[in-house]
Order: C-alpha cells, then structure tokens, then sequence
C-alpha cells in the first residue's frame, strides 16, 4: 500500500527546490521514449486511465504517424518514493521530452540544459545507436547525472546482459546499475522512478535573485497565441508581472504561468528549480525564441544565461505550386507555419521553369520534408521542391565576399576561393560493415577523425564530411550498405575551402535555373551528363533541334540532343470536319497551359518534376560517391 503524497508538496511557485527532480529521457529514434513517457504518466497518475491514449504527449498529428518526436514537451508528475528506507516521500518530478532527431540538436541541448539530470534510454535488443552516443555526449557537457535503462526486456529478442555490459563500458559504473523495464508492459518503470528522485539531485538557484528562466520550447496554439516553456533558474516570475526577453529587450504583458501535468495548470507563480509554462499574447515564436531568458521588467536580471543561439538554416530549397494559382495559399501557409517555428526561413523567388515560388531555409532534410508534408497535408498543396542545397561562402577576386543560398545566386566574376559547412559525423556499425562504412564516407569527400570499438562487434566511425554530401541520400545509402544496422548522427563543424564550381544546364542556349547546381569540381561532369539524359528523354521533340548542355561557365561539359519533329495535329483530319478540328485544337491549347517556355523551346512542366523528383536529379555526388 503506497503511502499518500503530501498535497503541499505539489504547489507551483511553492514547491521547496529540494523536493524537485527535473530530467529528460534520451534515447535512439524507436527505442521507446514516448512509450516510457506514457508509462510514467499513468503510474504517477496524471492522467486519467480513460484519457489515456498512445504517445500522449506527441501532440502533432504528423509526429504520431511518423511516431517522431519534433517538440520537446514538459510534464509536472508528483511522485512519492515505494521502496526502501526512504518510501512515503513526496517529489516533484519534471520530465522534458526532448527531440531526438540530429536536425533539431540545438533544441536537444536547451531541453538538456533545463534538467539536472538524464535517463539513457537503450532499446535491450538493438543496444547503443549513434543518437544513443551523441545525446549521451550532450548530456555529460550539460553535466547532467545519467541513469542508464534498458528497454523493451519484455521482447523475446532482448539481450539485456550483453548491452548492460555495453552501457556500464561507455559510462562507467557497473552492469548492475542499469535499470531494466518495460514501457510497454510497465515492468521495472515504478523502481525507475523511485530511482529518478534517488539518484538525481534537485536544481539549485538563488531564491531572492532577479528572475532568471531558461526557454527551453515556445509552441504556437491557435487560441492562445505563443505558449512559452521555461524552467526558472533563479528568482521567482509571478501571475501579472511584465516579462523582459533579455535578447531582445522586449516586454511583454504576463497573461498566465502554470504547469503541464499533462494539461495546462493555471498558477500564481514558478519558483526555483520548477518548470512550467508562460503565455504573453504573443503571436509569433519567434519573440519567444529557444534558448532565450526570460526576467522580471520591474527588478531585471543582468547577465543573461548563457548558450543563446539564433537558429540558422543549413539547407535551403525552392519550393514552387504545381498550380501557379496556388501561389498565395502557399504564402499564407508558410506565414502561418513559422509562427510556430522560429528556425524556418522563407522569401519569395521566381524560376523561369517552375514560375513563382519561395526559397524556403530549414535546420536540415528531416525538417524540409515535415514542412513540404505540413504544406500538402494540412493545406492541401501540391508542390515540387527543389534540390536541396547548402549555404556557400564564396569570395570573388576582387576580395567581396557572397554568402550564396540558391545557385542561381553564384557570382558570375572571377572567384578566389569557396568555402562549404562541413559536419562531424559519428557512425556506430557492425564490425562487418566498416569497409562498406568507409568506402561510402570517402566517396563523400569525407576524411576520417577516429575510430574506437564500443564493444567486440560494434564500432565507432568519426569523420568530418561536407554538409552537402551527406543532406542527399547519404542516410538511405549507409543504410542499404549495412543493412539498416549503421546509424547515423551529425553536428556543424564550421567550414572548408573546396574546389567547387556551379554547373548550368541550358536548353536550346538557356539555362534553365531550377536545375543548376554547385557541386564538386570531379562530380560535375557526371551531374551534367544524369542530367543532359534525363532531360532528352522527358521533353518533347520540337519544331527544331534542341541542344540540351551542362557547362561550367562558358565550358560546355555535356551535350545531347533532342531532334526536330513537325507536330501537325491536324493532320489526322482528312476532310472538313470542323467540330473535330475545333475539338483538337482546344485540347492543344489546353495541353500548351501547363508547358513553359524557356527561350523558345515548350517544356511539359511534368518533365521538370520528373527530372526533379527522383533522388539522383538533385545529387550530383551520387555517381562520383559510387566509385
Ligand atoms: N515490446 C516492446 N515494445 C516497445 C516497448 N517500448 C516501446 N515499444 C515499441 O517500440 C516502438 C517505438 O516506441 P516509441 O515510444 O514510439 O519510441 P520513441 O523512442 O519515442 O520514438 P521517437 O519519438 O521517434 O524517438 C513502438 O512501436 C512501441 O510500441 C517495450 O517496452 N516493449
């Protein structure tokens, strides 16, 4: 018989600090985080068993079918320990979900920050993955305490012993210590809470200091404007005070504090070492932004905390309507998505071949595939993106520099030097596919920083690799090469010089710009001939022969042709039927709508997103990496 909790010990803005434990679970993608998470809610008794649904805190529709976590959430569980000497007493556990894919790292190390300590959750029959290790290394740069879990004991598959050794070899600490559960069955999860309020420590801060909070998340919510989730460091913020952001110097009317325990709480305060939830009537995350800290107007802190960053897109992409009409929905839908997403970067951009779009900016591939679905699925458009590509730094001879997100954006004056992003990768593989591992890393321009064995079968590859060789298919590929056992995590490591040039690809002497590209100086002959021979088989002859070229500048690196025909539509009709003639002439200018033209020559708009669409169009490093 569990002993009853102690109410007072529940009380936003009054919960003694010793009495808080605030942490995150870290884990791979799949090995069971929201499953857990679900788990604690139910046995801490937060939510009611008959609202209980799966992944309860995955809010976004896209996050549940994909079973992703993109948001970090915060849950306020009161908890009173079962076992052992110290049974009957009450805490106040925090749990902040993090995201756990690599686009979104920044927000991994803010949630990171909000906590004092981190559960490493390990899936016991696939053990440590590469977003196992890399959140394990943000979490020990936090200096947060670790407790390791085994999940999923309960699978036939599970191997328990063998991945505690692992885990107690990459943190230290003996097998022993690592927790096993079930988050599907509950098995183990009401000793790992009571462990949760043993063996982290509570926060500490400074009571009667200025108010200091960390944001950590700011979601947009349709009917209460911008919902702001800090964790207090420092001080107290009250109900109907002004709040300060301390990187913008901004204020902001307090509309309402609480906590998330699951739902919203309303309440009076937020004290040391609690987290909770602020709502100011802002619309736009981005007056709210992550990472931020967040003071009291009328007696302001000074220094801010530290680790503030801007987001800053990484890959950008054009994405177009397939309907030209749709032009305005797709502005209205991405003025409508950034509100809830500071880091998405869009300004209008028109193309000779696709007509009038947006150059959109995004933390990565993972993030531009969610906005491109977000925009079809809950707005109901059809688009076509463009390749993906990185930003360059280029500097001319004349000593300026361009910063350049779209190719069609490369100088055309005499150019010194180019600089790309580059990335450190970590990629955990079976002993048996290091060859394979390495052979696809140096195809990739990549060059290898270090090599360790976690264990007997298991290794981890570090190398440093152009963001732009990697934003491709670089991920499907590992995969294929190891069969799905590598994994795969990446962080920016600045930039490098290379020797990069940017291809055109002219039809009939234009060039058509959706197709442009920079990419290395060995890879560029085979992106212009993929794409010289796709193009020859998807446009139509013409009245004349069309030359179709890729050329570096003025150096034509590849040709083909597309020979000359004489459409004559008419030329089935013998005799004078008049009905029909008009009946094919309309259905020809109906056809002639969706062409566009690039100089003189028609192209079906279908042939540009074929060309487009399939995965080798846009990579001109998919060939070279191959070799
Ligand atoms: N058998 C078994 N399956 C589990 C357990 N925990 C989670 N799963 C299953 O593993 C899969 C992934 O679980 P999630 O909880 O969605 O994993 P996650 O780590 O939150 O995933 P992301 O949010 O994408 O990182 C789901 O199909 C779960 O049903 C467990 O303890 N036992």
């Amino acid at each position: 018989m569990p002993p009853t909790p102690d109410p007072g010990a529940n009380t936003p803005g009054a919960t003694d600090p010793a009495r808080i434990r605030n942490f995150c679970i870290i884990a791979h993608i799949d090995h069971g985080k929201s499953t857990l998470a679900d788990r604690m809610l139910q046995l801490t008794e937060v939510v009611d068993p008959r609202q209980m649904r799966a992944q309860y805190l995955d809010r976004m529709d896209i996050e549940r079918e994909r079973g992703i976590t993109i948001k970090s959430q915060a849950v306020r569980m009161p908890w009173t320990i079962r076992e052992g000497d110290r049974a009957g007493e009450t805490a106040v556990l925090n749990m902040i979900d993090t995201p756990g894919h690599v686009d979104f790292t920044y927000e991994v190390s803010r949630s990171l920050a909000a906590c004092e300590g981190a559960i490493l959750l390990v899936d016991a029959a696939q053990g440590i993955e590469a977003q196992t290790l890399a959140n394990l290394y943000l979490a020990l740069e936090n200096d947060l305490h670790i407790i390791p879990v085994l999940n999923k004991i309960d699978l036939p598959a599970a191997q328990p012993d063998k991945f505690a050794e692992e885990l107690a070899h990459l943190i230290g600490g003996q097998p022993e210590d690592c927790i096993r559960v079930s988050g599907k069955t509950g098995e183990g999860v009401p000793h790992l809470l009571d462990e949760i309020v043993r063996q982290f420590v509570p926060p500490v801060g400074v009571a009667d200091a200025p108010a200091r909070a960390m944001i950590f998340d700011s979601v947009y919510d349709v009917y209460r404007g911008v919902v702001t989730y800090i964790r207090v460091i420092d001080g107290k913020i009250e109900a109907r005070e002004r709040i300060k952001m301390m990187s913008t110097g901004a204020v902001h009317e307090l509309l309402e504090i609480g906590v998330i325990s699951p739902e919203m709480v309303k309440g009076g305060a937020l004290g040391v070492g609690e987290v909770g939830y602020l709502i100011t009537g802002v619309k736009d995350v981005r007056q709210s932004r992550v990472g931020d800290t967040v003071t009291i107007s009328s007696r302001p802190a000074t220094e801010p905390l530290g680790g503030y960053k801007d987001p800053k897109p990484m890959v950008y992409s054009g994405l177009y309507p397939i309907d030209g009409s749709d032009y305005p929905a797709l502005r209205d839908a991405l003025d409508k998505l950034k509100l809830n997403d500071a880091a998405l970067a869009y300004e209008p951009e028109t193309s000779a071949a696709l007509g009038f779009g947006f150059r959109c900016g995004f933390l990565g591939l993972l993030h531009l595939e969610i906005i491109a679905e977000r925009l079809e699925r809950e707005f109901n458009l059809d688009l076509i993106s463009t390749a993906p590509n990185v930003v360059y730094r280029v500097v001319t001879e004349e000593g300026d520099e361009v910063t350049v997100t779209n190719p069609s954006e490369y100088p055309t004056r005499k150019i010194a030097e180019v600089y790309e992003p580059v990335v450190r990768a970590t990629v955990l593989t079976p002993n048996d596919y290091v060859g394979a591992v390495m052979e696809l890393c140096q195809g990739r321009r990549g060059s290898l920083l270090g090599m360790d064995y976690l264990s007997a079968d298991r290794v981890e590859l570090r190398y440093t690799l152009p963001l732009a060789e990697i934003i491709f298919d670089f991920f499907d590929q590992l995969k294929s090469r190891t069969k799905g056992y590598a994994s795969l995590d990446y962080e920016p490591s600045g930039e490098q010089r290379s020797d990069l040039v940017k291809v055109d690809i002219l039809l009939h002497g234009e060039p058509v710009d959706a197709f442009s590209a920079i990419v290395h100086k060995d890879k560029a002959y085979n992106y212009g001939t993929t794409i010289a021979a796709k193009l020859q088989k998807l446009i139509p002859r013409q009245q004349f022969e069309v030359p179709i070229q890729a050329a570096i500048g003025s150096r034509v690196i590849a040709r083909e042709t597309i020979r000359a025909i004489r459409k004559d539509v008419l030329s089935k009709c013998y005799g004078g039927d008049i009905t029909r003639k008009r009946k094919l002439l309309e259905k020809q200018k109906e056809g002639k709508k969706r062409m566009k033209m690039v100089g003189r020559v028609e192209v079906p708009q279908e042939a540009f997103i074929a060309a487009l669409s399939t995965s080798d169009g846009g990579d001109g490093g998919k060939g070279g990496g191959k070799k």
